[in-house]
């Protein structure tokens, strides 16, 4: 089935895509037919998880951001967690990570609980996220931001780094750095002031400051968003290389091109619960997730729906006529 004849969201190609720029990219896809058995449905067991969340629910004031029954994720696959705004992607990612603790919940991290552990000791068990520039980590240059990203995970304990002990080792780290630099073709920005970087330049320092600690899984926050075409072509491949040397990958994104051109497999949120699970084809075709994101107002790219499409899914749209347009 062409993209043209899937029904529901639409899953083009990513601008830029197909060309040179996206074969030089061309990894071997480690867990190619491995979700072939596994059932696309919210909570669905997979072969070989290596994170496991069950119940955790998160609530703000009144507000449940996020209710999760069970969730797993496969090891060595790239897992998209999708949604409509204020779904509980976010949270639900911070719940995970350590940065924000769950009303109730456990996750387990290669079987075991990581229930109320700190995102600089989850590092150091092989799970790391990006985080965003912040304006301190700006004015730090490139090198400085990856030995950062080797001793901790939040940007904020600038002093762990002046530490003797960490002096000692700060040539192997700087080796790292320099080294994955060089991966991501930044070594001509090594010592230029972070905050001077494109957007899509920023994007991959994030991405190779979290592997400073070599990870095994990797948590990736709206890797794309912000980027021009021209380095989105880049970035995609470099996240298909994390998954051809072993590593698993969840990101956060909103552009469903994104989402399709690189994920094993799809996660979708609403309302803080998961109400859909499947390959990119299932969720493009899946009438809950169209309606969710419909009642939501999302500004999905939805010009390919036919006038019957537009019209089932406007029936089943409960939301007051009055809203229509809102943000
Ligand atoms: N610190 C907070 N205090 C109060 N409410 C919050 C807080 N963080 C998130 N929320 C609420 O929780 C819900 C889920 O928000 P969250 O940011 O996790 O959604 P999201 O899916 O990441 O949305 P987006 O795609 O817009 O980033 C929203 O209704 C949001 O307003």
């Amino acid at each position: 089935m062409t993209d043209e004849q899937r029904p529901g969201i639409e899953f083009g190609k990513t601008a830029g895509g197909g060309g040179a720029a996206g074969a030089i990219h061309d990894h071997v896809n480690p867990v190619a037919g491995v979700f072939d058995d596994v059932e696309p449905v919210p909570g669905s067991k997979k072969p070989d998880p290596i994170l496991i969340a069950d119940h955790v629910t998160k609530t703000f004031g009144g507000l449940t951001a996020v209710d999760v029954e069970h969730l797993e994720i496969q090891r060595g696959g790239i897992t998209a967690l999708i949604g409509p705004n204020g779904a509980g992607k976010t949270t639900f990612f911070n719940l995970l990570t350590g940065f924000d603790k769950p009303n109730t919940g456990h996750v387990v991290l290669d079987g075991q609980s990581i229930d109320g552990v700190a995102p600089h000791k989850l590092a150091n068990r092989g799970m790391v996220r990006t985080f965003q520039l912040t304006k301190a980590l700006s004015r730090m240059t490139v090198i400085d931001n990856m030995k950062l990203g080797a001793v901790n995970q939040t940007g904020e304990h600038f002093w762990r780094a002046l530490l003797p002990i960490w002096k000692r080792q700060e040539q192997e780290i700087e080796g790292r750095g320099d080294a994955l630099l060089d991966r991501f073709n930044l070594t001509h920005m090594r010592d230029e002031f972070a905050g001077t970087m494109s957007g899509g330049q920023r994007k991959l320092v994030e991405m190779a400051r979290a592997l400073m600690t070599d990870p095994k899984l990797v948590m990736l926050d709206e890797p794309m968003a912000g980027v021009n075409p021209a380095l989105t072509q880049s970035l995609l491949g470099h996240v298909k290389g994390l998954r051809a040397e072993g590593r698993t990958v969840i990101f956060v994104e909103h552009d469903m091109d994104v989402v399709h051109d690189i994920s094993d497999w799809v996660v979708v949120m609403a309302e803080g619960a998961i109400i859909a699970e499947g390959t990119p084809d299932d969720i493009a075709a899946n009438p809950d997730v169209i309606d969710a994101y419909l009642g939501s107002h999302h500004d999905s790219d939805f010009e390919s729906w036919s006038d019957d499409e537009i019209a089932q899914a406007e029936s089943a749209d409960d939301t007051p006529a009055g809203e229509e347009g809102s943000p």
